[in-house]
């Protein structure tokens, strides 16, 4: 892990104030007061529209050889117009599950002062605080995130020893969320028809990262955003949601859809990264988090990154495949990381700035 991507990451302290601010929730303070980004773009409602929900996906139809033709195809479907599914049946061990879950819970409902032994450090990237701050804003969120993988790029301090269930806990779910995160990218290489040493070699033994967030309840969910409308930088993401709280949205066609909690799934979505790897033909789509009145909501997203050869840039067999020019400039994996940080605290996506103008097609 390169120290300097420490350096870069804008996130703020949780402190005495902050534990206030979020219990009360009566007087909103000017950091978090955004009532103008909740009202920008239209929510729909369930009756509105007929896709209003998410693609389901069936890890168990996935590896039935008599379903999986459709089933892939609606994995691909979903990569390509939604940037997201569920997955249901995923095979992850329950009792990893549950133990991630109740760690996480357990840490969350602690005083302040243990959270504050992971605190982050001087601008840092990993640890205990608020999320990104995004255009000097703040998100209503208490986070801890952490590099999980590979061994050597985990920083031990970070890592809360309160409850003592915790270190361990992660260290299994790390390791089943690798399992799932390859097994769902193997489906993925044959929706899109490509070598798999190709593609899932990108995000082989790549980092893992994890955010572990709490959205506490608000009294005023119409005046302040659980996380700012983003998409996610690296290459693959993997939800886990520990309660039937709403508040996650996707953009879709201009519009926010409310993803409908399924307890016990993953959501799944393509970040920055893979929307490059592919060229394009999996978008990696804007989503935001709304806070609730009356119910706090706990997530655990798991990041995977990827590139190759050291290189973010779409996979010279998706190119080969498809008899199809680059869309997005080659860049080397820190460099990417870097400007994903600057872009991400000004508010910006930073693959914008890779894509490739076309020429217009004169035939
Ligand atoms: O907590 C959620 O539902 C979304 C979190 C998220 O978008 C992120 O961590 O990038
Ligand atoms: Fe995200």
């Amino acid at each position: 892990m390169e120290p300097s991507i420490n350096k870069v990451a804008n996130r703020d302290a949780i402190t005495e104030e902050v534990v206030a601010v979020f219990a009360e929730s009566d007087f909103i303070p000017e950091r978090y007061y955004r009532p103008d980004d909740v009202l920008a773009g239209i929510v729909v409602g369930p009756d509105e529209d007929e896709a209003y929900d998410l693609p389901v996906v069936d890890m168990e139809r996935l590896l039935d050889p008599e379903l999986a033709e459709a089933e892939i195809a609606k994995l691909g479907s979903a990569c390509r117009n939604w940037g997201f599914f569920q997955l249901v049946n995923h095979g992850v061990d329950e009792q990893v599950v549950n133990e991630m879950k109740d760690s996480t819970l357990r840490f969350f409902s602690m005083p302040l002062e243990s959270k504050k032994m992971v605190e982050i450090q001087d601008n840092g990237f990993e640890g205990y605080g608020h999320h990104f701050s995004r255009l000097g804003k703040l998100d209503w969120a208490e986070s801890l995130i952490l590099l999980t993988q590979p061994n050597e790029d985990r920083n031990p301090d970070m890592w809360p020893t309160n409850p003592s269930s915790f270190r361990d806990a992660l260290e299994k779910f790390s390791a089943e969320m690798t399992n799932l995160a390859m097994r769902i990218l193997s489906f993925m290489a044959t929706d899109l028809g490509v070598d798999q040493e190709a593609f899932v070699g990108a995000f082989r033994d790549r980092q893992q990262s994890m955010a572990i967030h709490r959205y506490p309840p608000c009294r005023h969910p119409d005046k302040v955003i659980g996380i700012t409308p983003h998409t996610d930088g690296l290459g693959l993401t993997l939800l886990l949601q520990l309660d039937d709280t709403p508040g996650l949205q996707i953009r879709k066609d201009g519009r926010w859809f409310p993803v409908q909690p399924r307890p016990g799934s993953f959501i799944i979505n393509v970040a920055d990264i893979l929307q490059v790897l592919t060229n394009g033909t999996y978008r990696s789509v804007e989503h935001r988090v709304l806070t609730n009145a009356e119910k706090g909501r706990t997530t655990i997203v798991t990041f995977y990154s990827a590139d190759v050869d050291g290189m973010v840039k779409p996979i010279p067999e998706v190119l080969k495949l498809n008899g199809v020019e680059a869309r997005y400039k080659s860049i080397k994996m820190l460099e990417y990381i870097k400007g994903n940080f600057a872009a991400l605290s000004d508010g910006k996506q930073f693959i914008d700035s890779l894509r490739i103008t076309m020429k217009p097609n004169i035939s």
